[in-house]
């Protein structure tokens, strides 16, 4: 049985880590599908379970089609977790919201390149703020949109579902566009993180790593392992670091 991706279970991944060393991978959670009226807890429980950082969805129902989190939530839950927070703004307008999610809490605000029509302004104003710029792409906006602004990043997130919901398909196709920001990335010689974000799971998250991304965001696949997220995190964390079998 395959899920979404089309895999078979740990399917080896088709994109190899060609010119560049695979860097040390690390699970980050989403609380998107979290029980909300137990939000702390939940941030609390996913720290324990060894998530290298929380992200924060933050919808407003007008670049996608769901509406959640605001800064004072998220600064609410600040005291429950000591790990790093991030803000992926899939909202329309991020700049008027920048310094509210940095108060709030959280060291690294990504905003959608398809939302910023002066991005390299948006990114520079993050970057005042104190926090690290993170930009993230839609499954349909190409790599290349980031050539001319690499200078003013800090992290990339290749999109691998369109955004709005958990839950949904991984789409593997993306895994060429996360070699491609990967190939980019080195060329300039910049210390930029690339993040997949959707659909990432054990039968995911490998191909995703090989094709060049270091940080995997996981709502689902944590949020409902049915042993729980403890289980879910050590799961992907030896899904990542078992050896590949030779070929
Ligand atoms: O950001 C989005 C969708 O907008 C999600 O990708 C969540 O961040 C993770 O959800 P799962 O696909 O892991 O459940």
């Amino acid at each position: 049985m395959v899920d979404g991706s089309g895999k078979a279970p740990h399917e080896e991944p088709q994109h190899s880590a060609a010119s560049w060393s695979l860097k040390e991978p690390a699970v980050v959670g989403s609380v998107l599908g979290a029980d909300y009226a137990r939000l702390g807890a939940e941030v609390a429980d996913l720290t324990g379970a060894g998530v290298g950082r929380i992200q924060w969805d933050v919808m407003d129902r007008l670049f996608v089609p769901n509406m959640t989190f605001g800064p004072d939530v998220v600064g609410a839950c600040r005291e429950h977790s000591d790990v790093p927070f991030e803000a992926h703004l899939m909202v329309r307008d991020p700049d008027p919201m920048l310094a509210d999610f940095v108060a709030a809490g959280c060291e690294t605000i990504i905003v959608h390149a398809e939302t910023c029509p002066h991005l390299l302004r948006t990114l520079s104003a993050i970057r005042e703020l104190g926090a690290r710029a993170g930009v993230a792409l839609n499954p349909s906006t190409p790599a290349e949109f980031l050539r001319h602004v690499l200078s003013g990043l800090d992290q990339v997130v290749v999109m691998t579902v369109n955004p709005g919901f958990g839950g949904q398909k991984y789409i593997p196709a993306m895994e060429e566009k996360v070699s491609e920001v990967r190939a980019l990335v080195e060329r300039a010689g910049v210390p930029v993180q690339i993040e997949v974000d959707g659909g990432i799971s054990t039968r995911t998250a490998r191909a995703a790593w090989y094709a060049g991304a270091e940080l995997l965001v996981a709502g689902r696949a944590v949020l409902s392992h049915p042993d729980g997220k403890r289980a879910a995190v050590a799961e992907l964390h030896r899904v990542l670091t078992s050896p590949v079998p030779a070929s």
